[in-house]
């Protein structure tokens, strides 16, 4: 049985208040240096390097210089590097070859501790990314984002449970919700995955202004990191690292 805590370095995922990634967004080498230097400052527990940002994305030696500075700067924080799809909110088209060759390749650099892989690649895609990357021990958040609305709470738990059959060492869904009812229907399903399914840590929210709640409350319902803006947000909804650090021990403290 696996656990429902990950731990990694000094970091327990899964347990106490939800774990704080601070995504970087820059498109240059300095700028990305810079976020990093600011991003340090706030203590988060996790630096998710936005690929897609950067504008040498496709240049794989320039990739490897920046995942090695990174890994440098970053001590004992965790790194998680993302690809994120145009069609899941990211910057960038990619075809799935060069989606897959870029994913192998960060694999093999050994210096990410995660990298993030899209649900919505397919089951052959995702298969041999996650083969690949427990081969070399890295781990695997498995993602899905709909920008557009909020899939029914079975269909969301199904996702996540397909996640875990896909051997994801974490499972994450993020939905935008139209109405305050989505933000219950986002919530209730990781309840409900949480309570029933879940054999690991996963994370969820609910993007958007009204979804902002869903970013607070993971230790409450079961998601159990959560994005904080350092310099700038990588998706709608979220909220600065000093607010959500308190927020989050407001709710731990009650618990
Ligand atoms: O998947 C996610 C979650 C996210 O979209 C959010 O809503 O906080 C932010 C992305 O940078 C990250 O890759």
């Amino acid at each position: 049985m696996i656990s429902k805590i990950l731990r990694i370095k000094h970091v327990s995922i899964g347990e106490g208040i939800p774990k704080i990634i601070i995504p970087l967004v820059g498109q240059t080498r300095d700028r990305i240096m810079q976020e990093l230097a600011s991003a340090l400052d706030l203590q988060p527990d996790a630096i998710e390097w936005r690929l897609d940002a950067f504008q040498n994305s496709n240049d794989f030696a320039a990739v490897q210089e920046m995942m090695a500075l990174l890994h440098e700067r970053l001590a004992d924080k965790l790194l998680i590097v993302t690809f994120r799809s145009k069609d899941e909110g990211g910057e960038k088209e990619i075809s799935k070859a060069d989606y897959v060759a870029l994913n192998k390749w960060i694999i093999h650099t050994n210096q990410a501790d995660f990298i993030d892989v899209e649900w919505s690649a397919g089951e052959k895609i995702v298969q041999e990314l996650v083969a690949s990357a427990k081969a070399n021990a890295v781990r695997v958040i498995m993602s899905s984002h709909d920008f557009n609305g909020t899939p029914d709470k079975s269909e969301l738990v199904a996702r996540l449970r397909q996640m875990q059959t896909y051997g994801a060492d974490i499972p994450k869904i993020a939905v935008m919700p139209r109405c305050q009812a989505d933000v219950l229907t986002l919530l209730e399903a990781t309840e409900e995955m949480n309570r029933k399914y879940a054999d690991r840590p996963m994370i969820t929210m609910a993007m958007g202004g009204l979804g902002a709640i869903s970013r607070l409350c993971g230790e409450v319902f079961g998601s159990a990191m959560t994005f904080g803006v350092g310099q700038t947000a990588s998706a709608p909804g979220q909220i600065p690292v000093k607010e959500l650090r308190q927020a989050l021990a407001v709710i731990h403290d009650r618990l």
